[in-house]
């Protein structure tokens, strides 16, 4: 073991005389809160205790207090609590752990009711990297922003956090996606998260990391613009901030150390230079305080119990300090009960209109997509159209080839529809679960949004297909025509809907995919091309009644070989086809069948999306 690694190497500096530290230790009284702001929200917490189901104490009776006009740092090392301590506070992530104690807002119990008063910047940004800043900020404000605000309010608004976050020169520019699609900076999504969190002026602002994975500047600029929200603003502002630089350190107004779910220190920088000196872990000139503090309240490995013991003692030594007593001093006096006003919320319409806005600008904008659909659907028409051009309607092989040509377009619409969607809905889900706990939007606006913005591309693509391979494989009827557009537009709305229920079930992409294979499967087989849906075994023969393959097929056959162009089909053979009608026939599809073929399709459409709107709301709610 090296000497850095060792606790006791820590113990020998003694400085009590840096920076001309206070005696803390005794109860001599410190300079409490000078301003208490009349706005505003206060947020305390006391005697937290969090627990795991095994019985783990993760916080052991913490108090703390974060007001109005200051920022407030959670520190200490790894697992020490920061991130139990920020989700208790705010709610979140708490499955499966037993919570004691109290969290006040403003002097009142409110629970998960704290969303409405803050907002929450996550240490992981996500966006939709195909929109511009400038887009994603204009959509925030109309989901965000009160419904009776103007455009002109609200865009002066979207200007005003665009300047105070120094995002003016990347308005224009796409967001991107860290790794996949270069965007702006590291330190501009940073500034944007917190932009789009500062939006609708919520009087708290919780921040998970803000500044891990920014280069020192970025790191600077980024709590800079937290100060200042908090300084200048008056915002209550507590954040979780991994070993930041000097400079950064000193910006914070309290600092709030945990060591092994307990509170080591809550005070000033200063403060704690006092303190910790006191304590016998003085810190020496040019040496970064924040380090300097979290090594002596780390478990290092090797060390474990006389690291837990030394914690302890720190602890015990803050909870004899005048330190503490100010704390619960001001405990008391801003768990007083205040009013909490709730930020506004937003109509359901204009929700959704901004969402599929967003999602169809999205669609369009991944050229995959794009790609995927149009240009694989010419393609597709083309060659079709060709294999089979211009096929003899007179001719017993030609018959059956028009068989294939209608299944195929069946199938072609299936699998291109559900997986393009597998592809990439899963991907929405963190931000849908984010948003949503952050109260932006109920999860109806995002599914409604969602199918809408699926339905521009997966109904035209079809479309397109279809009058492509439609009349060079010599269909010649133009109702024919409308009714087979109109019946491959609900199979491709039944197979959306199946791809948007999977994925909405779907715990990932994978199990989306290997659950939705062999269901494909199960359904063209039953579709009646590839068994003949009379001569199905009985106990099996249901499956075909949830196929939307035989719903789509029966129609399409019914439509075309109801044409007079298949009135009389030459037949040389024993076995073979005289007309149309015997082609409906031999199949045992029957043309009373065609219109409830559609409306059946059109319901069960609504029931799958109905089951996969459930499944999503169920797994959103289970995700706080
Ligand atoms: N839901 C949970 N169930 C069981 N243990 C948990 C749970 N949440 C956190 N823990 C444990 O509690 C301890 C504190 O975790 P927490 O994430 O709060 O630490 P942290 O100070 O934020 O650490 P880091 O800086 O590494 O993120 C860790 O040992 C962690 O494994």
């Amino acid at each position: 073991m090296d000497e850095v690694d060792s606790p006791l190497e820590k113990t020998a500096i003694e400085s009590p005389s840096i920076n001309g530290s206070t005696p803390l230790l005794d109860q001599t009284p410190v300079p409490g809160i000078q301003r208490i702001e009349e706005e505003g929200v206060a947020i305390t917490w006391k005697n937290l205790a969090v627990t795991t189901v095994a019985g783990r104490p993760l916080l052991r009776s913490v108090n703390g207090i974060a007001v109005p006009g200051m920022m407030t740092a959670l520190m200490g090392a790894s697992g020490a609590g920061k991130t139990t301590l920020l989700n208790t506070l705010l709610a979140r992530n708490t499955k499966g752990l037993t919570i004691k104690g109290d969290i006040l807002v403003n002097g009142q119990k409110i629970g998960k009711g704290v969303t409405e008063v803050s907002a929450y910047v996550q240490q992981e940004d996500i966006f939709v990297g195909t929109l511009t800043v400038g887009e994603h900020l204009y959509m925030q404000a109309n989901m965000r922003l009160p419904s009776d605000w103007s455009a002109e309010e609200k865009k002066k608004r979207v200007d005003a956090v665009t300047r105070d976050m120094l995002l003016e020169n990347s308005i224009g520019s796409r967001i991107g996606v860290p790794g996949v699609a270069k965007g702006i900076s590291g330190g501009e999504l940073k500034r944007l998260a917190f932009a789009t969190e500062i939006l609708a002026d919520p009087p708290v602002l919780f921040a998970d990391e803000p500044t891990t994975g920014l280069d020192s500047h970025m790191a600077m600029i980024v709590t800079k613009r937290m100060e200042s929200l908090s300084g200048d603003q008056g915002k209550t502002i507590v954040c979780t901030i991994h070993q930041p630089a000097s400079e950064i350190f000193e910006l914070f107004d309290r600092i709030l150390f945990l060591a092994g779910g307990r509170v080591a220190f809550f005070g000033t920088p200063p403060e704690a230079v006092g303190f910790f000196s006191k304590c016998g872990y003085g810190i020496a000139d040019h040496t970064n305080p924040a380090d300097h503090y979290i090594r002596q309240i780390a478990i290092l490995p090797g060390y474990e119990e006389e690291c837990k013991k030394k914690c302890n003692q720190i602890c015990d030594k803050f909870v004899e300090s005048a330190l503490n007593t100010r704390m619960e001093e001001e405990i008391q006096e801003f768990g007083q009960k205040r009013p909490l006003e709730q930020i506004n919320k937003v109509g359901w319409g204009t929700l959704f209109l901004m969402l599929l806005m967003r999602y169809a600008k999205d669609n369009f904008r991944k050229k995959s997509v794009v790609f995927a659909k149009f240009l694989q659907k010419i393609f597709m028409g083309i060659f079709i159209g060709l294999l089979y051009l211009q096929t003899d309607k007179q001719d017993q092989d030609g018959v059956n080839n028009l068989k294939g040509v209608l299944f195929y377009f069946c199938s072609e619409l299936t699998y291109s529809t559900v997986f393009a969607i597998q592809t990439y809905m899963p991907s929405d889900y963190p931000l849908l679960a984010r948003e949503y706990h952050d109260g932006v939007y109920p999860v109806s606006a995002y599914f409604c949004a969602k199918i809408a913005s699926y339905l521009m591309i997966f109904s035209i693509d079809g479309a397109l297909m279809i009058t492509i391979a439609y009349w060079m494989v010599g269909f010649s009827s133009f109702t024919g025509f409308i009714m087979t557009v109109i019946i491959c537009l609900l199979v491709e709305i039944s197979a959306g809907s199946m791809g948007i229920a999977i994925c909405s079930m779907a715990p990932s992409y994978a199990v989306a995919v290997s659950l939705t294979g062999p269901l494909l499967t199960v359904l063209s087989m039953s579709g009646g091309l590839f068994t003949n849906v009379d001569a199905m075994p009985s106990f099996i023969s249901w499956v075909q009644y949830i196929s939307w393959f035989r719903y789509g097929y029966e129609s399409l056959i019914v439509t075309q070989f109801t044409d007079s162009s298949f009135n009389h089909i030459p037949c040389n053979a024993s076995a073979c086809y005289h007309n149309g009608t015997q082609v409906i026939e031999s199949l045992h599809f029957s043309y009373s069948n065609l219109y409830g073929n559609l409306v059946i399709m059109l319901i069960y459409s609504v029931v799958v999306y109905a089951m996969g709107y459930v499944a999503l709301v169920y797994r959103v709610l289970k995700s706080r």
